[in-house]
């Protein structure tokens, strides 16, 4: 074990930030600490940096006791979304910043941070100022700062947070690919379940000050522990007093026992796919909904879906709800 977070409890006046949170963290896996603004997530990990102390609890990193050891003695290496460069120096002395004040010998200096800078494709820049980087170019400078001094673990506080939706899905795909490269333990800070779901082995689900559910991605997806996790990992409605995945629900042109009937009130085109809204007419639990579905083109096609088409809903196999709560 990497990491071993161990009954974490901090509060800022009488605000309670974390509550009896517990957390393991597995040697050389990419973890997402994912929830809502305001659920705790930077708190947890400028505790586990060092950057912040717990009320109560303990830190552990790689079998030492690290609660309260300061940041520079814990072996991690940590980058920040609003990430502070030395204007003043190059790309490449801001990379091998934390080398030379380990006065390591010049020579291994500047094999580490060649070697690093090709490892986030910027090898070409190294002498530029770090002003003369794009926003994604910039972040890469920063995690090659973060990984010179070979940290046994990598925390990153929503790394890509400021940047474009394109700039953000290529470094997420190279994060991705740095990661298998390098293995180091990491683990990300997001509110972005898509980014969670596409880049981590693990997600760590916090809303209000507590852990909702540690998994892997199929997992929370699957099998989410309860309405909190469901709705924030992807889109849900409700179908006959549950709550179900708008892809999870069948439609069909007659009537089985196990569907209920339902009339067609809108449909949208997004694209490739088609949002049906319906409202049933009172199914098994005798309440009437208003679910949406989400189906392809072809499938509506096929469906001859159209505004009052009379249609039966149910949810299709082995469908993953919870009861509305
Ligand atoms: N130094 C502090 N003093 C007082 N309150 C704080 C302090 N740091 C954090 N908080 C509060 O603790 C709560 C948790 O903050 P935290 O930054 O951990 O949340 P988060 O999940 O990372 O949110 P975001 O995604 O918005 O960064 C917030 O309500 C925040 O206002």
């Amino acid at each position: 074990m990497s990491i071993a977070v161990t009954g974490i409890n901090k509060r800022f006046g009488d605000f309670v930030a974390l509550s009896d949170v517990d957390l393991e963290v597995p040697t050389g896996r990419l973890t997402a600490l994912l929830g809502p603004s305001g659920g705790g997530k930077s708190t947890l990990l400028r505790i586990i940096a060092g950057l912040e102390f717990p009320d109560t609890g303990t830190v552990e990193i790689e079998g030492v006791h690290a609660t309260w050891l300061p940041p520079q003695k814990r072996s991690v290496g940590f980058v920040f979304q609003h990430y502070a460069a030395f204007k003043h120096l190059s790309v490449y002395r801001n990379v091998a910043f934390g080398l030379e004040i380990r006065k390591k010998p010049k020579a291994e200096i500047r094999k580490r941070v060649m070697e690093l800078l090709e490892l986030v494709h910027l090898e070409q820049f190294a002498d530029r100022l770090p002003s003369q980087l794009s926003g994604g170019q910039r972040q890469r400078m920063a995690l090659a700062r973060a990984l010179a001094v070979q940290p046994e673990v990598l925390l990153l506080d929503e790394p890509f947070g400021a940047l474009d939706a394109q700039v953000r899905k290529e470094l997420r795909d190279w994060l991705r690919n740095l990661h298998d490269e390098m293995h180091v333990t990491t683990i990300f800070v997001t509110h972005d379940q898509e980014e969670a779901l596409e880049v981590s082995d693990e997600i760590v689900v916090i809303n209000g000050g507590k852990i909702e559910q540690t998994g892997s991605p199929d997992d929370l997806y699957d099998k989410p522990a309860n309405d909190f996790v469901m709705k924030f990992l992807g889109p849900v409605t409700t179908l006959d007093g549950r709550l179900v995945r708008p892809h999870d629900i069948e439609v069909l042109r007659a009537a089985e026992s196990d569907a209920v009937g339902a009339t067609v009130t809108k449909l949208t085109r997004v694209g490739f796919e088609v949002r049906a809204e319906l409202r049933t007419a009172g199914g098994r639990s005798g309440e009437v909904s208003e679910p949406w579905v989400q189906l392809t083109r072809s499938q509506a096609e096929a469906l001859a879906l159209e505004p009052g088409r009379e249609v039966w809903l149910r949810t299709s196999s082995a469908p993953q709800t919870l009861a509305v709560s």
